[in-house]
């Protein structure tokens, strides 16, 4: 559910391009899905669908990793489970801290998806005093002043923020000085960060802004094939036509023209 850019050019180091490197965790995610059902092997065709990716641009992208897969057979999915995840850099372990335990702090320390996939939640950190020392998804939330100590202690290098906007910046900053180099931010605001520090943006209400982008485009073919079909009516032309059976017999899409 990660939107936005890292702060990184589009191909990285090894020649991967961002664009596939992005994939990758939706191939994870399908292949992952097989091998818990003991699935041996898959097409590129059956894996694209069920990572919801064109089977030409999966192609090109295992090309990246050096796997082809073999004619008539396909791709081994426990290898390319191994090699997906050495790839994305899971098959160490990662300590991460959540900043800000509130509502959505709270509910992202209790997901147990992090584990499985190899993020380890190291510390959960919060500024309100009261909370200090109360448990959150088996954790002791820990204060801000402890923040420094926590990330050298256990060699963090990814910081989640959830911390209200007006906090974001201020609490990216102390990550990063004290050495935290990849940051996925919840709060609604941009942060600035040095070179070599790599930020993922998470927002949820922009993407419904998007989907409500499509409904509302969906909503305006509606109303127009409605009124088209209004007009087509009121002239006797060919009766009352359904949205559909708005293709021509030869597969092209008339074009309708509000009354
Ligand atoms: N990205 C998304 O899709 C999404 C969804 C929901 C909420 N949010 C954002 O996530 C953030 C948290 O939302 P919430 O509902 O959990 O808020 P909340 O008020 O329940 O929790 C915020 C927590 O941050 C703590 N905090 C404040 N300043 C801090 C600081 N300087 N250092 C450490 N902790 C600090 C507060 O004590 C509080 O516990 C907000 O910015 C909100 O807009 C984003």
């Amino acid at each position: 559910m990660a939107t936005g850019r890292t702060h990184r050019p589009a191909t990285r180091s090894r020649g991967i391009p961002e664009a596939t490197v992005a994939r990758l965790p939706l191939y994870l995610r399908a292949l992952t899905a097989l091998s818990e059902r003991s699935v041996p092997t898959v097409s590129s065709e059956e894996l694209a669908t069920a990572a919801g990716v064109n089977s030409a641009k999966l192609r090109k992208d295992f090309s990246y990793l050096g796997s082809y897969g073999t004619r008539g057979v396909g791709y081994d999915v426990e290898y390319l489970v191994y090699q997906i995840s050495r790839e994305l850099g899971l098959t160490q372990d990662w300590p991460v801290v959540i900043v800000g335990i509130g509502n959505l702090g709270a509910a992202l320390a209790n997901y147990g998806g992090f584990a499985s996939r190899g993020f380890r939640v190291a510390a959960l950190i919060d500024a309100d005093p009261a909370m200090a020392g109360k448990p959150v998804a088996g954790l002791p939330v820990r204060h801000t002043d402890e923040l420094e100590a926590i990330i050298s202690d256990n060699g963090v290098s990814i910081g989640v923020i959830a911390t209200p906007a007006g906090a974001a910046q201020q609490v990216c900053d102390r990550l990063v000085a004290a050495g935290v180099t990849s940051i996925l931010n919840f709060a609604p605001t941009v942060l600035s960060v040095p070179e070599g520090v790599d930020v993922r943006k998470v927002d949820l209400s922009i993407e419904l802004q998007i989907l409500a982008f499509h409904e509302q485009r969906k909503a305006g073919e509606d109303s127009a094939s409605a009124a088209a079909t209004a007009s087509a009516a009121r002239s006797g032309a060919g009766g009352v036509r359904s949205s559909a059976s708005r293709k021509g017999p030869d597969g092209d899409v008339p074009a309708v023209m509000p009354a």
